[in-house]
């Protein structure tokens, strides 16, 4: 990630600049010599507080898109804090050691019984002499069983819990951290972290802990680990952790004590990659920053309208987010909230009903173009409804059919960007073009057509989210593929624009592989950059192809 060599001379080289940590020097000398120009990119940014946003980070120079503004160790890594319901019934499972996906019940670490990939794979050994404390999980417990044992989030917060021994230094960096303790008790969150954390942990392993603290030397395993301070721990993780990723696609999350005080905002300027080899996170600016421009990450899903952004920051994080987007009723001119004018059902409006007052749960909806005002209420109502429509629909395989069935029947109520839209249509330009039966050679020249407007479509809602693709490059490459397919497929149908239509597609693969550059960690960022690389061989094939046949009918001419 960072280069191991001379900043000066190129050799392989140890001293590091010892403010930034990220410049290597063979000697003082050439730490000299570099420091007229590395002083412009050492450590950019500085810490600030505030009461609004408590501690975060402000750029001190200009930084360049793509410079690394600084690399960090974790005070913690452990499982992912939140696992989806497909992971919850896996028989898949992450090795407690290394991560590696593991079958459940294979192999058993000999002395926790907690799952390992393999009989060698040992993991560290304070945490291993806690785990083996608990009884195990019940005998023939199927896999949901298994999972309720094998607490991964539970053993998150423990990791957490053992840096009062082994890391003292860290643990008191980890207590500095935000935990939002006070508005956490009596919430959703608080009850659901007593029962499947504080109380797991502390009748699994904790009282146990206890109980042979008074016999042995046990007893100075852990210091402290009374239910406040666990539930602390819940809300230290809550707050801060951010999504890391192996190699091996695993996810897993991560405590940073730079990283972690980025503050969120719904189009960010940063972004991060993990060094699984290092352990070391790498945070880039996602385009220019000027001096004095706070350090921004985004903590919930960028695609989401307001409503839902606010209502998930809100209960995870404590805060209401006033970025420019949120107090944008069209953010950005996106409409990714906006409905369709409720006014009349003959839909004789074509204007867009939207939030008064976007960061208000109870404002009132109103037409942009014609009267109609309707309240927050009956909004909810509708937009409940049509997610349960949608998340039905997606749950199974829908057909392109399907699709384009909830979507007529949505956009009598929703703007064609509205968020619910975006999803369904991303879906469906996969399917038109793949689905049996809908090929690329099997579509009708008004269902290419389609494709290549729906693309579009979705392509400058991604921008004008995400202008620099800090958080939709995958979405935008697969938009920008499915762009090329259609025009590769039209140019095979009107030998007279081929090449027109080919130099297109080649122009959106090359602003595919740009896009694409701040993924090139990620599991699904590499796969599609593999695919984008056959997909240029596959365009450089039809070119040749055409200018064969061309040069063949200018010969018979
Ligand atoms: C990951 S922490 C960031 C570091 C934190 N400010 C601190 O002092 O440790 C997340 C918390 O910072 C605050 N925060 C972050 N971004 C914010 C924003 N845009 N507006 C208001 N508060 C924000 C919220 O309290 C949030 O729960």
């Amino acid at each position: 990630m960072l280069s191991l060599d001379c900043a000066i001379c190129g050799v392989a080289a140890s001293r590091t600049c010892n403010r930034c940590r990220m410049v290597r020097y063979c000697d003082g000398e050439h730490q000299k010599e570099h420091w007229p120009s590395h002083k412009r990119k050492c450590k950019p940014f500085r810490e600030v507080q505030d009461e609004q946003l408590g501690r975060y980070l402000v750029a001190t120079h200009d930084i360049e898109a793509k410079q690394i503004i600084f690399v960090e160790e974790p005070l913690v890594v452990g499982p992912k804090w939140y696992k989806s319901e497909a992971e919850k019934s896996s028989v898949v499972v992450p090795c407690v050691g290394c991560y590696t996906p593991c079958r459940l019940g294979k192999h058993l670490c000999h002395s926790c019984r907690w799952p390992v990939c393999s009989a060698m794979c040992q993991h560290e050994s304070l945490e291993c002499s806690i785990l083996s404390l608990g009884p195990g999980p019940a005998a023939r417990s199927d896999t949901r069983g298994l999972h309720d044992y094998y607490r991964e989030d539970a053993l998150l917060v423990l990791k957490c819990l053992l840096l009062q021994r082994q890391h003292p230094e860290r643990w008191s960096a980890l207590l500095e951290m935000q935990s939002h303790e006070e508005e956490r008790k009596g919430t959703e969150l608080h009850q659901e972290a007593e029962k499947r954390i504080v109380n797991y942990l502390h009748q699994k392993f904790l009282h146990r802990l206890k109980q042979a603290t008074k016999q042995s030397k046990e007893s100075r395993l852990i210091a402290e680990y009374d239910p406040e301070l666990l539930h602390r721990l819940c809300g230290i993780v809550e707050t801060n952790y951010m999504v890391i990723e192996l190699p091996t696609g695993v996810e897993l999350s991560g405590l940073f004590r730079q990283a972690c005080m980025m503050e969120h905002a719904c189009q960010p300027n940063c972004y991060f990659t993990f060094d699984a080899a290092t352990q070391q996170i790498a945070v880039r600016a996602g385009c220019n920053l000027k001096k004095g421009d706070h350090l921004k990450i985004t903590y919930t899903n960028i695609l989401w309208g307001t409503q839902l952004r606010q209502h998930h920051l809100k209960m995870t994080k404590h805060f209401v987010c006033r970025c420019s987007r949120c107090l944008d009723p069209t953010e950005y001119g996106s409409y990714v909230s906006a409905m369709a004018c409720l006014g009349d059902v003959n839909k004789t409006c074509v204007g867009r009903q939207l939030p008064v007052n976007p960061l208000d749960e109870e404002t009132q909806w109103k037409c942009d173009t014609c009267p109609m005002v309707v309240e927050a209420g009956y909004v909810t109502e509708l937009q409940t409804h049509m997610t349960a429509e949608v998340d039905k629909l997606m749950s199974g395989k829908p057909s392109a059919n399907e699709v384009e069935l909830l979507l007529a029947r949505l956009s009598l109520m929703l703007h064609p960007n509205h968020f619910h839209m975006f999803n369904l249509k991303h879906t469906l330009i996969q399917l038109y073009g793949h689905e049996e039966g809908l090929q690329m050679s099997q579509l009708g020249a008004g269902q290419l057509e389609r494709k290549l407007r729906l693309c579009e479509d979705l392509y400058n809602v991604c921008r004008r989210l995400d202008p620099h693709s800090i958080k939709l490059a995958i979405y935008l490459t697969v938009i920008l593929m499915e762009i090329v397919h259609t025009l590769e497929e039209q140019s095979r149908r009107q030998s007279k624009e081929a090449l027109k239509l080919l130099d297109l597609a080649h122009t959106r693969l090359q602003e595919a592989q740009e896009v694409l550059d701040k993924e090139q960690d990620s599991v699904a960022g590499k796969k599609l950059h593999d695919k984008l690389q056959k997909e240029f061989f596959e365009l450089e094939k039809l070119v040749l192809i055409h200018n064969h046949r061309y040069q063949k009918q200018e010969l018979e001419l």
